[in-house]
């Protein structure tokens, strides 16, 4: 894959801390709750996702993963506490061109090529015959990015599932995002793909110094992030690396260290729900 590195063009919005912004984390949450229809999905989350690195949400479905991710991109309603992402409150509109959000389903035009689709979504993004340049330097970088320069003139109904989801990705990475927000973006997919796509990340990650959160259930992609938040019914059950997780459990993967939190939550149910490890 093919990883420009992000050097900052005149649409780029000013960072409005520069000096502290490499400190502070890209995503702080503190007493994070979210209601959906009559249920508590998120219940008085705390933590942080540090800059520059891939932080894995994992955990069974339903656990609320797309509706954190949701709420740091700000497209979720009755959001309580506190969500800082990027240094401004979650849903912030300075936030729009900093972040990039991929949801689970792919969100492509299958009668438009691959460029055409990305030609589309950029000028929503950065609209005007004067940004016609910078747009067609974007796209022309974005497809290559994910590497389907050679696709680009596909229809994207033409493409197989793991090319769509680069599409997407694709989409994601116009006007080069400090943050990436992916929703189980490898779920269907082949092996060899599903490597490709988190050696993807990887580079996106150290070329770009682009903070991602991936989410997945898929537990074996735990072992591919930094850092890991394990959910489980609307709560943060550890926040720590896999090799940490792996340690303080005694397990050898980190699903085994997962099922471990879980007995051990389970045991301790009589206790305040709230039980963050760290
Ligand atoms: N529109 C909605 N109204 C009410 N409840 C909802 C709504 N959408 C989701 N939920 C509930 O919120 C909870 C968390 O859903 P969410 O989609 O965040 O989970 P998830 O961990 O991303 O699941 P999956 O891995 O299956 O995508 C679930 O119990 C779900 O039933």
């Amino acid at each position: 894959m093919n990883i420009s590195r992000h050097t900052p063009s005149p649409a780029d919005p000013p960072d409005p801390s520069p000096s502290s912004a490499p400190l502070r984390p890209a995503v702080r949450a503190e007493g994070l709750t979210v209601v959906r229809g009559p249920r508590t999905v998120l219940r008085g989350l705390d933590f942080a996702v540090p800059r520059g690195q891939i932080t894995g949400l994992l955990g069974p479905s339903g656990c609320g993963k797309s509706t954190l991710m949701r709420s740091t991109v700000g497209t979720q309603a009755k959001v309580a506490g506190t969500l800082e992402v990027l240094g401004r409150p979650a849903g912030d509109a300075a936030l729009r061109s900093r972040i990039g959000y991929v949801t689970q389903a792919p969100s492509v035009y299958d009668d438009l090529t691959v460029r055409q689709n990305l030609d589309y979504f950029a000028a929503v993004l950065d609209p005007g015959r004067a940004a016609a340049d910078r747009r067609r330097h974007h796209v022309t970088r974005a497809i290559a990015d994910v590497d389907l320069t050679s696709h680009a003139d596909s229809l994207a109904g033409n493409l197989s599932g793991g090319q769509r989801n680069r599409v997407s990705l694709a989409v994601a990475l116009l006007g080069t995002p400090e943050l990436l927000v992916l929703d189980e973006p490898t779920v269907g997919l082949d092996p060899v793909l599903r490597r490709d796509l988190w050696a993807l990340f990887h580079a996106i990650a150290a070329d770009r110094g682009a903070t991602l959160l991936v989410s997945s259930h898929v537990m074996d992609e735990a072992e591919r992030c930094h850092r890991l938040l394990l959910m489980r019914e609307g709560e943060i059950l550890a926040d720590d690396t896999p090799d940490a997780l792996r340690e303080r459990t005694g397990s050898e993967t980190v699903e085994a260290a997962f099922l471990h939190l879980v007995d051990e939550a389970n045991a301790t149910a009589d206790r305040p729900r709230k039980e963050t490890v760290r």
